[in-house]
């Protein structure tokens, strides 16, 4: 989706230029009022544009050359999710289900129409009315609602936002498995990192109706001059393989591009590709190996760049391997330190150090 141009309101104007890749889930981060609501609804049709162009997997929805829509509104396939389900009170979940799949433009097939039920589990909640389910429940229910139409684009604006931390994490594994099942582009907005770190292949970081900056998640959410201020959830998003399960100990070693971690066994087989999280404030230093300690990870690392923190007490200490240096984001780690940390230990670029970490999280 090459270029919008959208207005919402007089002295806001977005100005977008960018394409994503034709599967797998973008996640859109960028504070309040950087445009993300208004991007989606300027690709869904709703938004009147000007300027514009939009293609989607090689199908051109909107020309750039006179602004008109190629495809009107109703005739786009694209399911939305948005942060409220929405449903109809006086429909049970099966009647809001049916009301959607009447409206699809193309006839939904009964065993799609079973797969959905069965990939967001609504089998149990068919005959209950929004009223008696849970948040989550009706979320599943708009969400399956969405696939019915069979999108090309799945469009989902904040769809955890009005759970509460439980009910989040609850939804978080349907997610992770529509992601999975549809190979479909999945533009994704959330303010929350946790989410983005956990469900995005690609990100697009908004500010002031532009996008700052785009690319794979890992690599961006990885950056110590991420533009959006992370605070405590500054850290690396590293992909690494299972490589070893200790079950003496109920522990996986786990390889990504900068070494070996270990990390509490949660089932994950040798083989298999997980996404993990190292924190910066989870990352402690040494000058020399500290083997007196319960700390398991400690990597011989070299200080690539020492950057400020936006607390003027701390630092950011970017790290790569001693022993293969590397040269993408995909194997830093970056720990987060006093000043008065970095002027006792004298850290500089160059220098070798040990990191220590006290916390790895698989995130998917
Ligand atoms: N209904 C509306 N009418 C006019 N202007 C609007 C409307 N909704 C939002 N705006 C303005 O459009 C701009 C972009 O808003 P938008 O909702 O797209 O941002 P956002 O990044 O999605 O924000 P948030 O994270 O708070 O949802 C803001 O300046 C906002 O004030």
């Amino acid at each position: 989706m090459p270029f919008t141009r959208g207005r919402r309101q007089a002295d806001f104007l977005l100005d977008v230029d960018f394409s994503i890749p034709g599967s797998g889930v973008t996640g859109i981060f960028g504070p309040s009022g950087s445009g993300k609501t208004t991007l989606l609804r300027c690709i869904a049709g709703l938004q009147p544009c000007t300027q514009s162009h939009l293609r989607v997997n090689g199908e051109t929805w909107q020309s750039a050359d006179t602004g008109a829509i190629t495809l009107p509104v109703h005739k786009r396939p694209i399911g939305y999710v948005f942060q409220q389900p929405s449903l109809f009170p006086h429909l049970t979940a099966e009647g809001n289900l049916a009301f959607a799949r009447k409206r699809a433009t193309q006839p939904v097939r009964a065993e799609d129409y079973d797969e959905i039920i069965q990939l967001m589990d609504l089998s149990g909640l068919l005959d209950a009315r929004p009223e008696s389910l849970s948040g989550g429940e009706q979320q599943r229910v708009a969400i399956a609602r969405a696939l019915l139409v069979k999108p090309q684009l799945l469009l989902m604006d904040e769809p955890l936002a009005a759970l509460d931390l439980a009910r989040k994490r609850d939804i978080l594994p349907y997610l992770e498995r529509l992601h999975q099942s549809f190979d479909i582009p999945i533009l994704y907005v959330s303010h929350s990192v946790e989410e983005i770190a956990r469900l995005a292949d690609y990100l697009l970081l908004m500010e002031d109706g532009r996008i700052q900056q785009a690319g794979a998640a890992p690599a961006l959410l990885s950056r110590t001059d991420f533009p959006v201020q992370l605070g405590d959830d500054l850290g690396v998003l590293l992909e690494a393989d299972v490589i070893e399960r200790d079950t003496q100990w109920n522990l996986l070693r786990a390889r990504f591009d900068g070494g070996d971690l270990w990390l509490r066994d949660s089932g994950e087989a040798p083989g298999e590709r997980i996404r993990i999280r190292v924190l910066a404030r989870d990352v402690s230093l040494t000058r020399t190996e500290d083997t007196d300690s319960s700390i398991l990870n400690r990597l011989p690392m070299r200080v690539v760049d020492i950057t400020a923190d936006k607390d003027p007490a701390m630092v950011l200490v970017r790290m790569t391997p001693r022993a293969t240096p590397i040269s993408d984001n995909q194997g830093f780690i970056t720990a987060r330190v006093t000043r008065r940390s970095q002027d006792a230990l004298g850290l500089a670029a160059g220098e070798e150090v040990w990191a220590q970490i006290k916390s790895v999280a698989i995130v998917r």
